[in-house]
């Protein structure tokens, strides 16, 4: 099976203080709920994240029934695509599903599918209104991190600059919509936002979901 990596680097600078990683939403850290999203098509974890952030990451892994490794950024603050390469680089399996911290509704089927499309290419990258969606993708692990080395080494953190020298596939907003997938890509910035995932999956939860 392939890996999950976990991208939690970020600084949670429009969160309002603390680290949304690890900020509870209906009683389970965000970063816990990806992971048990992830559980079921995975089979080993890797965590990017700071230094610092290892501790409070670690107690709300516990217990989780995979392998987890953490993947510390050398340089903080180098931006998503610089995780993205961290993480993969702790990466054994051929491909992995990246996902941020802060994505607490990705949809398994949805996984599964990427992998899918990913198969016998570089990546599969979904877009959604127009914007590429590289924090939930499907990667090559050991083709994408060199490809963001040498986008880095060039000076070009821009998220896709790596993808220009792969062979990527797109999965279409049109297929996403048509399976009901958008709401995989939600994610969490604000506590505002935090409080609006909270009366989503409160409303689930009575419908007998999640
Ligand atoms: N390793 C690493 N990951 C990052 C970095 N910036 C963002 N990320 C991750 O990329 C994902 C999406 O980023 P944002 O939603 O901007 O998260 P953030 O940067 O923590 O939050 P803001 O400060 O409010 O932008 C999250 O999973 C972050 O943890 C970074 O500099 N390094
Ligand atoms: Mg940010």
């Amino acid at each position: 099976m392939p890996t999950g990596v976990i991208l939690a680097g970020g600084f949670s600078t429009r969160f309002d203080g603390g680290d949304k990683a690890v900020a509870e939403l209906a009683g389970k850290p965000m970063v816990r709920r990806v992971a048990d999203r992830l559980a079921p098509v995975v089979s080993t974890l890797v965590v990017n994240c700071r230094g610092e952030q290892r501790e409070s990451i670690a107690t709300a892994l516990e217990r989780y029934p995979h392998e987890v490794r953490f993947a510390v950024d050398p340089e903080p603050d180098a931006g998503p695509m610089a995780g993205i390469r961290t993480g993969l680089r702790a990466v054994t399996d051929e491909y992995a599903v990246v996902v941020a911290c802060d994505m607490p509704f990705v949809d398994r089927a949805f996984v599964e599918s990427l992998f899918d499309r990913a198969a016998g290419h570089d990546a599969a990258v979904p877009e959604v209104d127009g914007w590429y969606q590289t924090t939930q993708a499907v990667y090559r692990a050991a083709p994408m991190a060199d490809a963001c080395d040498r986008a880095l080494e060039r000076g070009d953190s821009k998220i896709l600059a790596p993808l220009d020298e792969l062979d990527w596939v797109v999965v279409d907003h049109e297929t996403l919509a048509e399976r009901g997938w958008l709401e995989t890509f939600e994610n969490v910035n604000t506590r505002a936002e935090l409080r609006e995932a909270a009366r989503s999956v409160a409303s689930d939860r009575r419908n007998g979901e999640r």
